[in-house]
């Protein structure tokens, strides 16, 4: 189901938190909200969830104007962040729940209650733990039975707010695989809320960066980071070295844009190397400049780090750069 916002504003007293959002979501696609802390992506899916009543502007569902329908007619499944099963109930329970408490007609037997929460269960792979409590669960695949209960009432709509948040490094990477995976097979129209450019470039057909309460940027994850529009975007989706500035423009490199030579090249700027830090394939080169020029991180290959030592004379020259207008940083 395809979701609009049309020229959404909304305020929290004096803070903007919304300005003047416009976005389309095509029917089946996952699109990653990517932006700083406070750059109101909690509210745009709260927004869309109808737990968050806009100032200004509509809200489409397929096409249906459901700016004033409650959140219990969207048709919409919710996971946050902080896994909220209900501890005293099974994973069984736990996903069974929302279709157990359907009234009337729309309440299916028990019999197609079990055979669906069970298809759910293998689907995010806890089959085999139907019987545990959240308690006997790890964090990742608690998040796994919450998703697997935000799916069991078929939402036309899935919210993830920063779904993997509280999760470590490796587990985020696995359930970001498993996500993806999971989307592929179902094609449910997903909204999914990060902070981190690397989940969404991995894992979202389009990406939406925010900054301040409005839409910075959006494209394909190719499209944001290749062609970042603006220098917050091209800081915000990876490290940023300020090569050359000036009252007008500022010019910025990625630490592995930058090509280090021990002679003299065209075009290539002396530094010298203050610091190698080298942890696993890549090594991080700290170089600094004459003068009062911004200090550069350049990120080799480790295998080449070794033609390099601290507090040798090097020469630096950018490979790819981008040059943006001051005012727009
Ligand atoms: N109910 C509220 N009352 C007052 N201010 C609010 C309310 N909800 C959100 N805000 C403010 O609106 C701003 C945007 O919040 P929002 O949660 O949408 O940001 P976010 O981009 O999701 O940030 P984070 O990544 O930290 O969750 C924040 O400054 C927040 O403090």
């Amino acid at each position: 189901m395809s979701i609009d916002v049309t020229q959404i504003g909304k305020q929290f007293g004096t803070f903007t938190a919304l300005s003047d959002v416009t976005l389309h979501v095509p029917d089946g696609q996952l699109v990653a909200l990517l932006g700083p802390s406070g750059s109101g992506k909690t509210t745009l899916l709260r927004v869309i969830a109808g737990l968050e009543t806009p100032d200004t502007g509509r809200v489409h569902l397929a096409g249906q104007d459901v700016t004033h329908a409650g959140p219990g007619e969207r048709g919409i499944g919710f996971v946050f962040q902080h896994y909220a099963l209900f501890k005293h109930m099974t994973v069984f329970e736990n996903v069974a729940f929302g279709l157990k408490v359907k009234r009337g007609a729309a309440r299916p037997t028990a019999a197609t209650i079990r055979e669906k929460v069970m298809r759910l269960l293998s689907l995010v792979q806890l089959d085999w733990a139907a019987a545990r409590y959240p308690s006997q669960l790890s964090g990742g695949q608690r998040q796994r039975v919450a998703l697997a209960r935000a799916l069991a009432v078929e939402p036309r709509v899935l919210l993830l707010d920063e779904p993997f948040g509280a999760l470590d490094a490796a587990v985020r990477q696995e359930l970001r695989d498993w996500l993806r995976q999971l989307h592929n097979e179902l094609h449910v129209t997903s909204v999914f809320v990060t902070h981190d450019q690397e989940e969404a470039l991995e894992i979202a057909d389009r990406i939406v960066v925010f900054n301040a309460g409005r839409i910075e940027q959006e494209g394909t994850p190719g499209d944001v980071y290749h062609h970042p529009a603006s220098a917050f975007t091209y800081r915000f989706l990876g490290r940023a070295n300020v090569w050359q500035t000036d009252a007008r423009e500022q010019t910025l490199v990625r630490p592995h844009d930058l090509h280090l030579s021990p002679e003299p090249a065209p075009g290539a700027v002396p530094a010298q190397i203050v610091r190698v830090h080298q942890v696993g394939p890549t090594a991080r080169l700290e170089l600094s400049r004459a003068g009062d020029l911004p200090s550069l991180e350049a990120h080799l290959p480790a295998r080449d780090v070794q033609a390099f030592q601290v507090g040798q004379q090097v020469y630096v020259s950018p490979t790819a750069q981008q040059t943006y207008s001051v005012t727009s940083s």
